[in-house]
């Protein structure tokens, strides 16, 4: 019997009462400072358990707030992953834990959790964390301790795990929707931000709404396909093209504030693949950090296109399905701003 078994979460049980309630009642109602107040108490009950640290969160909407004052009541919000019936569930079975007392050492010898991290950052000494947890560098996969590690809450290759600690508010831009945006604090580069929390769906799934969505104009689809999988993977063999990506995430129905971050060419944050209880590689949480020190108020982003826009030539990671490239309206221009705008967020 399995010590270790946490909820797993499905999205055949995703909630949708006050989305039902909220979109039956009153366009009024719906625009009232008691619906935007509701909204931020939504998002408070969902998440204070998980991310017991983080500061509340607050819709702003100095644009055009008479009219719309919260985002659409078109999703459940959550810092949970909620699994498909098509899509395993967590792989615990696998799952090993180190045996390390008190606070893993980043010189250890012995640490399995090191070990496992060395083998894909092993040019970078010790963890993949600074003593603030921070991230050293990034695209490399985070392997944090786990449920089944004797080391202690407080070791440093524990972060992600922990949930949000900065201050981040849902705003309304004037071009492109709701946003993302820091609050007074400023965030040191290599801080975690959050998770993509969403809806875990197979690639066919995921294709399936892709094609909706990219006629609708907005997408919530997100890749699970981060380079180091096919670096390490014996089974794909030399050739690259053989790499199919298994998993897909989905934020339409589900999910958090990471939803609402906007793509920029020169953004300043960037997804990780990160591994807490989850011994299955094909399955990373999507974890977002800064990639500079973010400034208060400042705007946060991501680039939609590839895993770190450092790179030329990214994969596609926002899943886009492209087929119909330049006609659906998600392939609108981008508006990002930045010097060195690309002119589009999806290839
Ligand atoms: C994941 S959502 C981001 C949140 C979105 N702004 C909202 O209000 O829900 C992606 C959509 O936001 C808009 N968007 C994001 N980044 C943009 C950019 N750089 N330029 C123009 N529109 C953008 C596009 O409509 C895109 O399909």
């Amino acid at each position: 019997m399995l010590e270790f078994a946490p909820k797993v979460f499905y999205s055949r049980d995703i909630p949708h009462a006050l989305q039902d309630l909220m979109n039956s009642v009153e366009a009024p109602f719906r625009q009232s400072i008691m619906a935007k107040e509701m909204f931020e108490a939504a998002i408070y009950e969902n998440t204070y358990e998980d991310e017991p640290d983080a500061p509340r969160i607050s819709i702003v909407n100095d644009v055009d707030g008479d009219l719309e004052v919260t985002p659409a009541w078109e999703f459940h919000y959550s810092n949970r992953i909620w699994h498909s019936d098509d899509v395993p569930p967590p792989d615990f079975t696998n799952l090993r834990g180190c045996g390390c007392e008190g606070y893993c050492d980043p010189k250890s010898q012995t640490c399995s959790c090191l070990k496992r991290q060395q083998e894909y950052s092993g040019h970078i000494p010790g963890f993949i964390y600074d003593d603030k947890g921070r991230l050293k560098q990034r695209g490399f996969p985070i392997f944090e301790c786990n449920e089944l590690c004797g080391c202690l809450e407080g070791c440093r290759n524990r972060v992600v795990q922990h949930g949000r600690q900065y201050a981040v508010n849902i705003r309304k831009t004037t071009n492109k929707g709701w946003g993302v945006f820091a609050g007074r604090q400023r965030i040191p580069k290599g801080s975690f931000i959050g998770i993509y929390a969403g809806e875990l769906l197979s690639e066919n799934e995921g294709e399936e709404r892709g094609i909706k969505y990219n006629k609708f104009g907005r997408t919530y689809l997100f890749q699970l396909d981060f380079y180091h999988l096919r670096l390490n993977e014996s089974d794909v063999g030399d050739n690259d093209d053989e790499w199919q990506t298994k998993y897909v995430m989905d934020a339409y129905h589900a999910g958090n504030f990471t939803r609402f971050l906007n793509h920029s060419c020169d953004p300043n944050c960037a997804m990780n693949a990160c591994y807490t209880n989850e011994a299955n590689l094909d399955k990373p949480l999507l974890a977002l950090f800064t990639r500079c020190e973010v400034q208060p108020w400042e705007e946060l982003s991501f680039s939609y296109t590839g895993y770190d826009s450092d790179e030329e030539d990214d994969e596609d990671q926002h899943a886009s399905n492209n087929g119909d490239a330049g006609r659906d309206a998600v392939y609108a221009p981008c508006l990002c701003g930045a010097r060195k705008c690309k002119g589009y967020m999806f290839k």
